[in-house]
């Protein structure tokens, strides 16, 4: 059987990202709860625990060094991913996540509670018809939608200096084109995962007026 505790470890270890003891147990927890919830709520398609390891926690903490400290919006949240994941490693930050879906949210709510997160929200809401008090310093999202949509579905959310943070496969070149001109590709990061081979990009946005 796979100690998930040690791939865990080695895997945040090679991406040179460090594991408190405190951070380690919490995302084994959150990755449990997402387990047994998938059975009744559907969550993520994912369902061997030794692919959620790498899937859904290392290929979340691989965005970690990306991520400066402040108010984050992480949109379509889902299951969690990665702003979950996020919140446990980031203490000092907020997280906001988000998603339309019910089931979803629920669930997110339950892991609040039972992680004791205090440093995250979660808001069922469409991100079209979301208006918080103030706006956010990052927004991040993973398989979310376009990065034409991505954007435009939360410029409302945002100030001359936000970053957005999209978490894609593939080098998304076509999507690209279809940016709104006032957005611009602050980098660009091929991202590796431990125990994946899959093709992993981030790409972090502003825009330019
Ligand atoms: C493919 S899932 C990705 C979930 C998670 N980020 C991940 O990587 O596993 C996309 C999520 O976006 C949510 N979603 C789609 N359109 C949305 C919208 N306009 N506002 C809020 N959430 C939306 C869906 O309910 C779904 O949970």
């Amino acid at each position: 059987m796979v100690d998930h505790a040690r791939q865990l470890s080695r895997g945040a270890e090679q991406m040179g990202i460090a594991l408190s003891e405190h951070q380690a147990e919490q995302l084994l927890a959150y990755m449990a709860l997402l387990n047994k919830w998938n059975k009744a709520y559907n969550l993520t398609a994912v369902r061997d625990p030794n692919e959620m390891v790498s899937r859904h926690l290392l290929d979340s903490l691989s965005v970690l060094p990306h991520v400066e400290q402040g108010r984050w919006l992480d949109v379509g949240s889902g299951g969690g991913m990665p702003g979950v994941i996020l919140a446990i490693m980031l203490p000092d930050s907020d997280f906001t996540l988000l998603d339309s879906n019910g089931k979803k949210t629920r669930f997110l709510t339950q892991v609040r509670l039972e992680l004791g997160l205090d440093n995250m929200q979660v808001v069922n809401s469409r991100v079209e018809a979301f208006s918080p008090d103030r706006p956010f310093d990052g927004i991040v999202s993973r398989a979310f939608s376009s990065l034409a949509d991505f954007t435009e579905l939360t410029r409302h959310l945002s100030t001359p200096q936000t970053r957005w943070l999209a978490m894609k496969g593939l080098y998304p070149q076509d999507e690209l084109q279809a940016l709104a001109d006032d957005f611009r590709v602050q980098r660009s990061v091929e991202l590796s995962v431990p125990g994946s081979d899959a093709s992993r990009h981030l790409l972090v946005l502003q825009r330019t007026a």
